[in-house]
């Protein structure tokens, strides 16, 4: 029987895998090992494995076969093809979400604090039986449209018949299956980004209102405009995303942009050129440490004309020479737990270890003390975490007014939860 086959292909993996790589791509390393599973097949295998994993901390002593049975009744709205699995009761308690916690409440002891067991480790905002509960749901995928694409992106959502949800002008939910990628011109005309990192467009407005005045006419910049250009450090930038989201809201930006990996500055410059950056500096820069010039691997992009600054000689015992510093705005979307984004990545809760936290957050005390430095007088510090852990997040936000002296303007717990996309955390401070 073709889903009893599925069913023991998810136990293998699920043994096999011992969370030390991404789930995606062990599944990919897997699957190309074992070539008999055909497109369908692997469709089928790698949502029942991620079931299993939705499951987060609850259920740790039963059997694999019996934890991946209750995940399948827990996750799955039509259990049509999973019905050999189960018995008449199990099918007449199917029908909603809250219906199968309950029932499975009446058959085993659990309670949602047992698939997230950090309630007590939460930023206090943090509803933990929502966010608890919101692990059985996949997330949506989100779409950001790009300034002046709105009409386009949307014509060509209807014509391709791809079912969407406006959430708000330029905030798209899409089903997680959609083929996307095949249908808009991402990066382009919109960019894949989740609700809550959306919502951080509302801080870099907030900080906007209060910087010397900046241009929102790009098509012709003049000398003036350039010098009243905002200075923005993106100094833990990832692939962009944030950077992409600072350039579309602030418009007339002098741009630069950092991480300690110099692979994902590399693809940091493809988003760029796909999404129309053409003038901004990049290095590889380790944020948590001053004086951490890794001269070998500094990219300056072709409109950067600061290389002379890299010269190695300069770089001992002194602070790297950040360029264009001291900044007006330094973006710090901090490496974090990502506890926010465990939804996606549900493997992750599952193997979670607490240690974890105090980890991340001395690490982040690290990089906002020596970012903070780079800092104008006047100038606005956006601390970002995808994290829902109080010690990553209020913690670190009263580390950096405590010993930072910075002022906190706005502060806020993004909640995903209930809309099917990441919970994040932000706060905004201003150097006075
Ligand atoms: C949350 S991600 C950034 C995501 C990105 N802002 C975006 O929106 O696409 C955090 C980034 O911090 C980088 N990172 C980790 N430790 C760092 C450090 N010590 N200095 C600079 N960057 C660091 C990671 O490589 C990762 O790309």
């Amino acid at each position: 029987m073709r889903f009893q086959s599925y069913f023991n292909s998810a136990i293998k993996i699920i043994q096999l895998y011992d969370g030390t790589m991404p789930l995606q791509h062990f599944l990919k390393q897997y699957f190309s090992q074992h070539k008999k599973h055909g497109s369908r097949d692997r469709k089928i295998i790698t949502h029942v494995c991620y079931n299993f994993f939705r499951l987060g901390k609850a259920f740790s002593t039963i059997s694999a076969e019996e934890r991946l049975k209750l995940a399948i009744f827990i996750c799955n709205d039509n259990i049509e093809n999973w019905k050999f699995l189960f018995e008449g009761e199990w099918l007449n308690n199917h029908n909603n979400l809250e219906k199968r916690i309950a029932f499975v409440q009446s058959k085993y002891s659990f309670s949602l604090q047992d698939v997230f067991p950090f309630y007590n480790e939460a930023s206090k905002p943090l509803d933990n039986d929502a966010f608890a509960k919101a692990f059985f749901i996949q997330p949506d995928v989100f779409l950001r449209i790009r300034p002046g694409f709105n009409n386009g992106v949307i014509n060509k959502l209807q014509s391709h018949n791809i079912q969407y949800n406006i959430i708000e002008e330029s905030c798209i939910g899409l089903a997680p299956s959609t083929n996307i990628n095949s249908v808009i011109d991402i990066n382009k005309e919109a960019v894949i980004q989740d609700y809550a990192s959306q919502q951080v467009g509302s801080f870099l407005y907030e900080a906007a209102q209060h910087l010397p005045a900046i241009s929102y006419q790009v098509s012709a910049i003049s000398k003036e405009e350039i010098q009243n250009r905002i200075s923005v450090w993106d100094c833990c930038a990832g692939s962009g995303g944030k950077s992409i989201l600072a350039y579309d809201v602030l418009k007339n930006i002098e741009l630069t942009a950092s991480d300690i990996r110099s692979s994902i500055i590399q693809n940091l410059k493809q988003r760029f050129a796909k999404a129309g950056i053409k003038k901004y500096k990049t290095f590889v820069y380790d944020a948590a440490n001053s004086q951490s010039p890794i001269p070998n691997s500094i990219f300056p992009t072709p409109h950067a004309s600061t290389n002379q600054l890299f010269n190695q000689s300069t770089l001992t015992n002194s602070k790297f020479p950040i360029p264009n510093s001291p900044y007006d705005l330094i973006i710090c979307d901090a490496p974090c737990t990502g506890s926010g984004t465990w939804g996606r990545t549900p493997e992750q809760l599952y193997f979670f270890n607490v240690i974890k936290i105090e980890e991340y957050a001395a690490r982040q005390q690290k990089i906002v003390r020596n970012a903070v430095e780079y800092l104008k007088t006047n100038g606005f510090f956006l601390y970002i975490t995808c994290s829902v852990f109080e010690k990553e997040n209020e913690a670190t936000a009263d580390f950096i007014q405590q010993k930072l002296k910075l002022e906190l303007i706005k502060l806020e717990l993004i909640k995903g939860y209930g809309k099917k996309a990441d919970t994040m955390f932000a706060a905004l401070f201003k150097k006075n």
